[in-house]
């Protein structure tokens, strides 16, 4: 039973949080950067056509938006949906503000007609609501005179129309560090090999692997933020924030360079600590990865609803991206057991992977990856399907590339022996090893596949 004071805070805190909106709109289209800054906390954050974070990097965002073009914005916010937390201390402290955006602006001097949305944290500070974090999505920006049914909007386009200022350093937005859940199996004092699990899937996804590989590795496994045993901090995450996350497991462990092999999310990790740490791998693995996955813009819709509807919005769309039909017929009790990860896991730690797989491209930057990497696909996988992990193999400088024909996205579960035998070979061979290529002949810089 709530109580006339208690239904009063509420009402309070939605007015407060509608007044925070108005001033944020006030502030910016006046360019009052000061005022602006002082709606967000210490380490509130702005995601969207860039990452900013901090009261420095938001200045610097909000202030560069000139010098990108952005002249001048009407920023109209309506359709409040206010999701207050439980109250602390009978007062509400947190919430999450769903709203509309609508903004005519002039981009380049030519009048623009843009649509969106914000999707926002909002936290309760020394009785004022401020933004912890505070993320837009347009669904259509366009210039006036086209039209705006023309201007089908991205994200990833904005970015990729957005100048970079020449004097200013690119915003960098890395997720603060999180302690990853991980297991060590195998025999002690031999070569470490390191497993990344895919979106989904918690480090059981490598049973097969660690069963085969533990007399020959050293063997240490982690799961993704929200997934298995690591916490969910709230999202949006990056590679290069979670590459860091996993190099900070390896500090812990003492363990100074290592194989990698990585699925997925987790091939991704492994090309992005390979870009960032170089120092740290000895042989990288790339299973059904891209360096930029399909559709970036689809990802954080997807992470949204994950955090509005749960899991289970993932169940069926997942099972035929993962499986072949094949493998779900004969291989049901195994197909259930992933799948279970998968309704396991925490919404808000899919949502802020997803997020940093919709940001992930380092197609342009594959060639600094020197270490040795061996690229596999699936040959019948929708999600990252071969053309996509051949960029990966022709792009880095020491590449193989392997398909493996009518396999699925968990290309490790549904062909486990071929390719527990390929991360054998390759992680064990000389200089990070050669991979077996039966009827194909070894595919030295990815430019020929051999299929098996
Ligand atoms: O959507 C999926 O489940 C497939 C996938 C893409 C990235 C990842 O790790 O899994």
């Amino acid at each position: 039973m709530t109580t006339a004071e208690q239904r009063l805070a509420r009402l309070e805190a939605i007015e407060e949080i509608r007044a925070l909106d108005a001033r944020y709109c006030r502030a910016l289209d006046d360019g009052d950067w000061d005022t602006l800054v002082s709606l967000f906390t210490d380490d509130g954050e702005f995601v969207g056509l860039r990452h900013a974070r901090g009261p420095v990097g938001l200045r610097r965002f909000f202030a560069g938006l000139a010098r990108e073009g952005l002249t001048s914005f009407w920023h109209h916010v309506s359709n409040l949906e206010v999701e207050l937390d439980d109250a602390v201390d009978g007062e509400p402290a947190a919430a999450r503000v769903h709203s509309l955006l609508w903004q005519p602006c002039v981009r380049d001097g030519v009048p623009h007609v843009a649509a969106g949305r914000y999707d926002d944290r909002v936290v309760r500070l020394d009785g004022e609501w401020r933004y912890r974090r505070k993320r837009v999505s347009f669904d259509y920006f366009a210039p006036l005179a086209d039209g705006w049914e023309k201007g089908v909007f991205s994200v990833e386009d904005a970015a990729a129309t957005f100048r970079t200022g020449a004097s200013e350093p690119e915003v960098e937005f890395v997720h603060a560090p999180i302690d990853l859940a991980h297991r060590i199996d195998g025999r002690e004092g031999a070569p470490v090999l390191v497993l990344g699990p895919s979106l989904g899937t918690d480090l059981h996804l490598f049973d097969e692997q660690v069963d085969a590989l533990a007399d020959e590795f050293r063997i240490v496994r982690y799961d993704l933020p929200g997934h298995g045993a690591s916490p969910a901090p709230a999202g949006p995450y990056t590679m290069a924030g979670l590459a860091r996350d996993v190099v900070a497991l390896l500090d812990r462990l003492d363990i100074g360079r290592a194989h990698y092999a990585g699925v997925s999310i987790g091939g991704a990790i492994g090309q992005q600590i390979a870009l960032d740490h170089p120092g740290r791998l000895e042989t990288l693995t790339v299973i059904a990865s891209a360096a930029r996955f399909a559709e970036p813009s689809s990802w954080p819709a997807r992470a949204q609803e994950v955090r509005a509807k749960g899991m289970a919005a993932m169940i069926t769309s997942r099972a035929g991206v993962w499986f072949t039909h094949d493998f779900v017929r004969t291989r049901n009790e195994e197909a259930v057991r992933l799948l279970r990860m998968l309704g396991a896991t925490d919404p808000e730690g899919y949502a802020g992977c997803c997020e940093a797989i919709g940001a992930f491209d380092v197609r342009r930057r594959l060639p600094e990856i020197t270490v040795p990497t061996l690229v596999i696909a699936g040959g019948a996988d929708p999600a990252t399907p071969p053309e996509m992990a051949k960029i990966v193999a022709h792009g880095v400088a020491d590449g193989r590339y392997v398909v493996i024909d009518g396999a699925a996205h968990l290309t490790n579960v549904e062909a486990a022996e071929r390719v527990t035998g390929l991360v054998r070979s390759f992680a064990a061979g000389p200089r990070g090893g050669t991979a077996p290529t039966p009827g194909g002949g070894e595919d030295r810089g990815g430019r020929r596949a051999s299929h098996s």
